[in-house]
């Protein structure tokens, strides 16, 4: 469960009258998330989503997040959108943390996505990518080569407690990756984390993408391996080309990818695995016990990094050359 601030509700009514929100009617602690502390109030007006910024996120990036929302949602991209206050500002602070009320998307996250829903998230990537274009704000990408590295120096000591042998393992492929990452490939606005609970669909139909608390500038083929990673692979850890044909068709027929992209694909998706699998290995070694929020596993990054060390070619990912 991802709630590690906890709100009164004296100061959660005082905290509304800085807006236009309508009576307080009722609020509860959403279970789901991993980063940051997130309510589910009801007011007299609309639902609405409180979120109270935790510990990765830095707070000179929020109005980066928060105006990504606003430029998204105006290019045409359904997403949730940050709440005004009276005077303007789309910030405020609640039980000592900087917080937003953010409008509520209606939805759910699919546990069990088929090849037809990724093809939905390939296009409403390349929509995201598009409608990317033109914002002001800049953002690099804090989890990139160097914060790899830097997570990795915090870890490595312990890696072997996860998996015996491992220190090595992720050495050669933090040396791998620094040596080859791709330079030159198209850049923009990036999600950085579109997993499948920060997608939400009405049935089959895709209603929006949520969580932009990761979005930075980087390669827009990067977003798609992180997608390949987090849609295409199936609970025994076995790569589904089906899925990830379908998801870059559907990622193509609103963004063709340049033949220079689709030849960096197994580097992109094999450095999003390690992404993951490092901060997940991270966390699972500095999370205390008892706390209130479900640690993810990094073993299942792991599996992925591996498969991705021995593709030869982006077609075993299902793309047609
Ligand atoms: N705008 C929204 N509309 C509806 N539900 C939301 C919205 N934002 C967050 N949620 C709910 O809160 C959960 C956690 O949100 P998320 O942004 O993924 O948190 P975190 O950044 O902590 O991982 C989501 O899975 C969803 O259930
Ligand atoms: N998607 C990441 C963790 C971040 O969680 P989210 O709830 O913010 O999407 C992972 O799976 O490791």
């Amino acid at each position: 469960m991802a709630v590690y601030t906890d709100i009164a509700e004296d100061e959660l009514k005082w905290f509304l009258t800085e807006y236009d929100a309508g009576q307080l009617l009722s609020y509860k602690g959403i279970a789901e998330g991993v980063e940051n502390s997130n309510f589910l109030l009801h007011t007299s007006k609309a639902p609405l989503i409180l979120t109270l910024y935790e510990k990765r996120v830095e707070k000179s990036d929020l109005p980066f997040f928060l105006g990504l929302m606003q430029h998204l949602s105006a290019g045409g991209l359904s997403c949730p959108l940050p709440l005004p206050r009276k005077d303007g500002a789309l910030l405020g602070t609640l039980s000592g943390r900087p917080a937003a009320l953010i409008s509520f998307l209606e939805g759910m996250w699919l546990r069990k996505p088929e090849a037809k829903h990724c093809r939905e998230v390939g296009k409403a990537l390349a929509q995201m990518h598009v409608a990317g274009e033109g914002f002001a704000l800049k953002r690099p990408n804090a989890l990139s080569l160097k914060g790899w590295q830097t997570l990795w120096d915090k870890s490595e000591s312990r890696a072997d407690e996860v998996e015996p042998g491992l220190q090595n393992e992720i050495r050669s492929d933090l040396n791998f990756l620094q040596a080859s990452w791709p330079k030159d490939l198209p850049d923009g606005i990036i999600h950085a984390d579109l997993f499948p609970d920060n997608v939400f669909f009405l049935g089959d139909e895709l209603s929006g993408l949520i969580d932009f608390y990761f979005a930075c500038n980087d390669l827009l083929a990067y977003d798609v391996s992180i997608c390949l990673n987090a849609w295409c692979f199936e609970k025994d850890g076995a790569y589904n080309i089906t899925k990830g044909m379908q998801m870059l068709e559907g990622y193509q027929s609103v963004r063709p990818l340049r033949d220079e992209e689709i030849a960096a694909l197994p580097t992109l998706s094999r450095g999003s695995a390690l992404r993951f699998f490092l901060t997940r290995l991270y966390d699972w070694l500095t999370t205390p016990e008892g706390a209130m929020v479900t640690k993810k596993d990094p073993l299942e990054y792991l599996r992925k990094l591996r498969f991705h060390r021995q593709i030869s070619s982006p077609a075993e990912y299902g793309l047609s050359l």
